[in-house]
């Protein structure tokens, strides 16, 4: 059980904000157009996975992010607008859809007291468009009715609605005062349920499968093909109870402190959660972080075992080839942009259950280079498809007998400052009630020991799996 102090009252002037609804509503009524109006409230530190499980619904929109080592965490709840789609252009359309409700925001905050902006949800899928039984978009944006950002010293809240010439002002300010009310006073403790299940599991590409499926992809780059391919397996999980996505979402915080958390709901009942090591961008003030990530050992039992495995790691050339391919490729696609990154001194990226050889790359934008041209230029890296690119999706697609979906595909948010962060979405899991399918891959390159590929991704699922209990 998580005990945090209780919020107490919030400093909203709602005489006032009523008079600046009705000069929003004006000017609506002279565009002849809805208006989104944003309203932030700092309110006391709360946990907003709290908030989620409390105020997330099944028939929502929903989104949560969460980063436990940076103390960051973010809940998206409901949407005031939407866009889902299909197709090849999905990133410019998701970006003219946010430019376009951006020009129709409005935001409450007079002393520009708050510099968090209102943010627009995304999640992509790995290729252009998804089988027709798959549950979610190619591309999913969203403005959420009510977005909780907490950093290390602050959490503020925002409200945001659509005002038209005929919305009932007088009627809604006492219903956003009661919710409001109701948020803040979210009591910041739960109780984890107990949830004692047994799991059955079956490997949707059995291992045998995937082991000749290795192989075959090795005889590939030895004809010179390809140079690299990341190959997945999808692991089928059912339960006799319903998986808890509060308990599922905590544990993998507890669990995996330094990934990134996250959940993405359909708003259909299904939901998309994960544990990913792996940041596509992050865009403070133009500034550009990205995460080469490729090549992988486990940790040791013990200190000396696990320094073993990490001198192992980042000597072997079979791992230093696979993460270089990662860095070269980003290099020559931010170039296509005009954009000149710095690459950083190698290093290792060590987690719960494995590490990761991890170079950072920085680079400052253009001001005419939108997060999302990044984003569709960037994804897939050869971190989650291969080298080249179009024959690796091609191979992916002809070797692996599931939808990857939202598998390995980009996760995050832009604000209307155009501040963005961007995951990788792997080691997830497709969440339906009592079923699950759990997703993780490994980078193939020559010399690749296809046993090792295969515990890698054995290690990869059974953090998941612990997850889900
Ligand atoms: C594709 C995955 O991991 C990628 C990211 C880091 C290291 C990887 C590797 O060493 O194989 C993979 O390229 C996954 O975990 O599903």
């Amino acid at each position: 059980m998580q005990v945090l102090p209780r919020p107490t009252n919030i400093s909203l002037d709602y005489k006032e904000l009523y008079q600046f609804l009705l000069a929003c509503q004006q000017k609506s009524l002279l565009k002849n157009k809805r208006q989104f109006i944003s309203i932030p409230i700092a309110i006391e530190q709360v946990d907003p996975l709290i908030i989620f499980e409390n105020l997330a619904k099944q028939e929502q929109l929903n989104f949560y992010f969460e980063n436990k080592g940076k103390q960051e965490a973010i809940a998206a709840i409901d949407a005031v607008a939407q866009l889902q789609i299909e197709g090849k252009n999905r990133f410019s359309k998701v970006q003219n859809f946010i430019k376009t409700c951006t020009e129709d925001i409005i935001i409450f905050d007079k002393l520009n007291k708050f510099t968090t902006e209102p943010r627009f949800f995304c999640s992509f899928s790995f290729f252009d468009t998804t089988e027709a039984d798959y549950p979610f978009a190619a591309a999913t944006v969203f403005l959420p009715c009510w977005q909780i950002v907490r950093d290390s010293d602050r959490t503020i809240l925002i409200a945001n609605i659509a005002i038209d010439p005929n919305t009932n002002l007088p009627a809604l300010i006492p219903q956003l005062k009661s919710d409001i009310s109701k948020i803040v006073t979210i009591e910041q403790q739960t109780n984890k349920y107990s949830f004692s299940h047994n799991l059955h599991t079956k490997d949707i590409a059995d291992t045998k499968k995937l082991q000749q499926t290795i192989l075959a992809a090795l005889t590939s780059i030895r004809a010179g093909q390809l140079n690299k391919i990341v190959l997945a397996q999808a692991l089928n999980v059912w339960s006799a109870k319903d998986f808890s996505l509060y308990n599922s979402l905590d544990n993998l915080r507890q669990n995996h402190p330094n990934c990134y958390i996250f959940s993405i709901s359909n708003s259909k009942g299904q939901n998309f959660i994960g544990a990913s090591p792996e940041r596509l961008i992050s865009i403070s003030d133009r500034k550009l972080e990205i995460d080469a990530l490729a090549g992988s050992a486990p940790r040791g039992k013990t200190a000396i075992a696990d320094k073993q495995l990490a001198n192992q790691l980042l000597n072997s050339d079979k791992e230093k080839r696979e993460h270089k391919v990662v860095i070269d490729f980003i290099t020559q696609h931010l170039n296509q942009l005009g954009i000149k990154p710095q690459i950083l001194a190698p290093r290792l990226r060590q987690l719960a259950n494995i590490q990761h050889l991890w170079t950072p790359i920085e680079a400052k934008i253009p001001h005419n280079v939108h997060p999302l041209e990044i984003v569709a230029q960037l994804h897939p890296t050869p971190a989650v498809a291969g080298e080249t690119r179009d024959i690796a999706c091609q191979q992916i697609r002809h070797y692996e007998n599931f939808e990857r979906g939202l598998y390995a595909a980009p996760i995050g948010w832009i604000d209307t400052q155009n501040n963005s962060e961007f995951i990788v979405g792997i080691r997830s899991a497709l969440i339906d009630r009592n079923r699950a399918i759990l997703y993780a891959g490994a980078g193939i390159v020559a010399g690749s020991d296809p046993a090792k590929e295969l515990a890698e991704i054995q290690l990869k699922l059974q953090a998941l799996l612990k997850a889900l209990t």
